[in-house]
């Protein structure tokens, strides 16, 4: 398969008053297309430095990062900003919607500066929510929130979608649900999915494994038989 992704001794330095502190310290590895990747780690282990350095939200203080067929980390500011709107979509744990916005309008707010988005309407009925498009987020459960969040970033056809502990605020059943949401737009559409969980019992679920340790790779690991989500207990 052809590469998509590559982080070539990326670090990343954080000075808080004296003291250096070192998120990244020399990551390398690929991510191919159509990959389902999960990147594992304990709290502060780099897991969304990595994140959000791949989704061009910030940059890494030395090494390089290549995104098809663009270096991202020689791009200028506004090139960067044109990467972030246009090729990536952005999954976090709190939803981060529009609170005065229906869910098909928080979805369509986010198309808007997109050439090539899908229709709102189509994806909000993908995820399951074609009777709740004219709720506010404030009517909607968590669950429902987070396939909104999910919609909006699947809606602007990005070749990215980047997940930061997606299920980290959901209960167990609705999480896994989100999780086979997930997977299921990975198979139907190849579209790259790298999501950033310190919950091991996901991995399974994965193509490629990266287990990230102390701002550095500990592992990475092709899983030859993946699994579905219904499968996987924890
Ligand atoms: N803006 C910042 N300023 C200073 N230090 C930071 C900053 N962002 C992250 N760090 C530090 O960099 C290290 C890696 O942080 P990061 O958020 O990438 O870890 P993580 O693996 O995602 O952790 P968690 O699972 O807890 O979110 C941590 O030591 C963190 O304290």
């Amino acid at each position: 398969m052809k590469k998509l992704i590559e982080f070539k001794g990326v670090t990343k330095e954080y000075k808080v008053g004296e003291v250096p502190i070192k998120a990244l310290n020399g990551v390398d590895f690929s991510i191919s297309e159509g990959e389902f990747v999960v990147i594992l780690g304990a709290s502060g282990a780099g897991k969304s430095t990595i994140l959000n350095i791949l989704g061009g939200m910030d940059t890494p203080t030395s090494g390089q990062v290549f995104v098809g067929d663009q270096e991202i980390t020689s791009l200028s500011e506004k090139k960067l900003t044109d990467y972030r709107g246009e090729k990536v979509g952005f999954v976090f744990q709190f939803y981060n919607l529009i609170p005065n916005l229906n869910a098909l309008e928080n979805v369509e707010f986010a198309t808007e500066v997109c050439k090539n988005h899908l229709d709102a309407k189509d994806i909000l009925h993908k995820v399951g929510l074609t009777d709740r498009i004219k709720n506010f987020p404030s009517q909607l459960s968590g669950g429902e929130q987070q396939r909104v969040a999910i919609a909006r970033a699947v809606a602007k056809n990005p070749l990215l979608l980047l997940c930061d502990e997606p299920t980290g605020a959901l209960d167990y059943v609705t999480g896994k649900s989100v999780l086979k949401l997930l997977q299921d737009l990975n198979r139907e559409t190849n579209k790259c999915v790298v999501l950033v969980t310190h919950n091991s019992a996901i991995a399974p679920m994965a193509d490629k494994i990266i287990k990230v340790k102390s701002g550095m790779i500990e592992s990475v690991t092709m899983n030859d038989e993946k699994q579905s989500v219904e499968g996987i207990e924890w």
